[in-house]
C-alpha cells in the first residue's frame, strides 16, 4: 500500500495566527507578493461573522481573487482552526481542487487573543504574528503561539521608535521564549526582512516536499474571554481543552 504520510499531492498548508490587528492580513498579502513568480497560491480568511479580511486581500491585488476563499467561522473563530477544522479542510481541498497543482495555501485565523494555534490536522506548519506595537513584554509573556508556532513573526518594525521598543531585545526575549525557535523581525517597509520571511517559507516548502518536515502541534489554547452583548457580564470564557 501506498504510504500517504509525506504524500506532497497537495499544497503545503501553513498557518497565520496572531492577536486582532498585529498584520495578519497584511502580511499574507506580503507573502504572496514576494512568491508570485515563484509559487501558486491561494488563501483561507476566518472571520466571525464577515468575509473582511478575504475582502481586504482582493482588493490588495496580489492573488486573483477566486482563489481567496473566506470561511465564516462564527462565535469563537478558534473552533474552526481548532477543534472542528472541517470547514478549512474543505475550503482547502476546494481551492486544490479548483487551481491545481498548488504550491501553498495561507489560512489565517480569525484573530482575538493570544493564544490561538492551529490544530495540525488542518496545517503543515504555522507562523505567529505579534506587532511591535503591543508592546516589548508581550512576547515574553509566551503562549503556545509564541512558544511553540514554528516561526514566531515581531512585525511592523518600522514602528518600533514610535513607540519606544527596542525591536533587538524583544527578537531576543522571543528566541528565549521560544528556546531558540525561529523569530523574525518584518516590517512591509523592509525589503531585506520580506527576503528572509521569503526563504522561510521556501524553506519549509522544501522540507515538506522531501517529507522531512513533521507538523508540530505548539499546545491547546489557554482558556480566554468572549464578549457578548447579551451575556449577564458581557461576555464569557471558553476553552478549547475537551
Ligand atoms: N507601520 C506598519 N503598519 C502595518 C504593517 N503591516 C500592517 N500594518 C497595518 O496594521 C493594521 C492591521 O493590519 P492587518 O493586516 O489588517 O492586521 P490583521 O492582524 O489581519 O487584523 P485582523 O484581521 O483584524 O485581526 C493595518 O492598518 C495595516 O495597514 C507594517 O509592516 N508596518
Amino acid at each position: 500500500m501506498p504510504d500517504h504520510t509525506h504524500s506532497h499531492t497537495r499544497a503545503l498548508r501553513l498557518g497565520v495566527a496572531g492577536p486582532v490587528g498585529t498584520g495578519k492580513s497584511s502580511l499574507i498579502a506580503t507573502i504572496c507578493a514576494a512568491l508570485a513568480d515563484d509559487l501558486q497560491i491561494a488563501v483561507i480568511t476566518n472571520d466571525i461573522y464577515t468575509d473582511e479580511d478575504a475582502r481586504f486581500l482582493r482588493s490588495a491585488g496580489v492573488l486573483a481573487p477566486e482563489r481567496i476563499r473566506a470561511v465564516e467561522t462564527g462565535a469563537c473563530p478558534h473552533t474552526a482552526i481548532r477543534d472542528d477544522v472541517t470547514e478549512n479542510l474543505l475550503a482547502a481541498e476546494d481551492l486544490e481542487a479548483d487551481f491545481a497543482p498548488l504550491d501553498l495555501v495561507l489560512i489565517e485565523s480569525g484573530g482575538d487573543n493570544l493564544t490561538a494555534t492551529f490544530s495540525p490536522a488542518l496545517v503543515d506548519a504555522q507562523l505567529f504574528v505579534l506587532d511591535v506595537a503591543g508592546g516589548g513584554d508581550v512576547a515574553r509573556k509566551g503562549g503556545p503561539g509564541i512558544g511553540r508556532a514554528d516561526l514566531l513573526v515581531v512585525n511592523k518594525t518600522d514602528l518600533a521608535p514610535h513607540v519606544g521598543v527596542d525591536v533587538a531585545q524583544m527578537v531576543a526575549d522571543a528566541s528565549d521564549a521560544r528556546e531558540g525557535r525561529p523569530v523574525l523581525g518584518v516590517s512591509r517597509t523592509d525589503a531585506e526582512s520580506i527576503e528572509a520571511l521569503r526563504d522561510w517559507v521556501l524553506g519549509v516548502l522544501t522540507s515538506y516536499r522531501s517529507g522531512a518536515h513533521e507538523p508540530v502541534d505548539p499546545g491547546p489554547m489557554a482558556p480566554h474571554f468572549h464578549a457578548d452583548e447579551e451575556h449577564p457580564d458581557g461576555g464569557y470564557v471558553h476553552t478549547h481543552e475537551h
